[in-house]
């Protein structure tokens, strides 16, 4: 049995804060907002595998209400999809994810995030797949007011 999730998140960006995409903290004049670390990209995977196995959104496992979770690093939330997903018998064959960013470039940090969340997952990196493009500059992401993150996910019976 093969499952497909898909994940989509948004995060403004503001001052003063570091900006962490996929688990990979990148130098930039801003970073993102969140009550989290903001990790708009680990986000949007942990939809696609949390709805490949038909469980609640992130929101759910991760309140934005929770104080004990500020600032927590999206890694960890990775972490605990995978969790799910294993106790509930299904292994993780490939995430394929796309960034959607007018800047920082994305492509020379690639190979990192993709170390990073293939082993909060426990899976390859060549399980991972990150891409990133610009909104040419159209609408809040192409002005520059934060990024966006899409992600698709296929998980399989063990
Ligand atoms: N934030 C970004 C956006 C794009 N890239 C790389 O540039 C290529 C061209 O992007 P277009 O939006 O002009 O199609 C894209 O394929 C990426 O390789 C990037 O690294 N970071
Ligand atoms: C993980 C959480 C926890 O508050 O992170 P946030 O930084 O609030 O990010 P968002 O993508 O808006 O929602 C997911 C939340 O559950």
């Amino acid at each position: 049995m093969v499952r497909t999730g898909i994940g989509y998140d948004v995060h403004p960006f503001a001052e003063g804060r570091p900006l962490v995409l996929g688990g990979v903290t990148i130098p930039h004049t801003h970073g993102l907002k969140g009550h989290s670390d903001a990790d708009v990209l680990c986000h949007a995977i942990a939809d696609a595998v949390l709805g490949a196995l038909g469980e609640p959104d992130i929101g759910h496992w991760f309140p934005p209400s929770d104080p004990s979770i500020e600032g927590i690093c999206s890694l960890r939330i990775l972490e605990k999809c995978a969790q799910i997903a294993a106790e509930k018998g299904m292994r993780i064959e490939n995430i394929d994810a796309s960034l959607i960013a007018e800047a920082p470039r994305v492509k020379p940090h690639a190979a990192a995030m993709k170390q990073h969340i293939s082993a909060a997952l426990g899976i390859q990196p060549d399980q991972v797949g990150v891409k990133a493009t610009t909104n040419e500059r159209l609408g809040f992401v192409g002005r520059g007011e934060g990024i966006a993150a899409m992600a698709v996910a296929c998980l399989s019976k063990i």
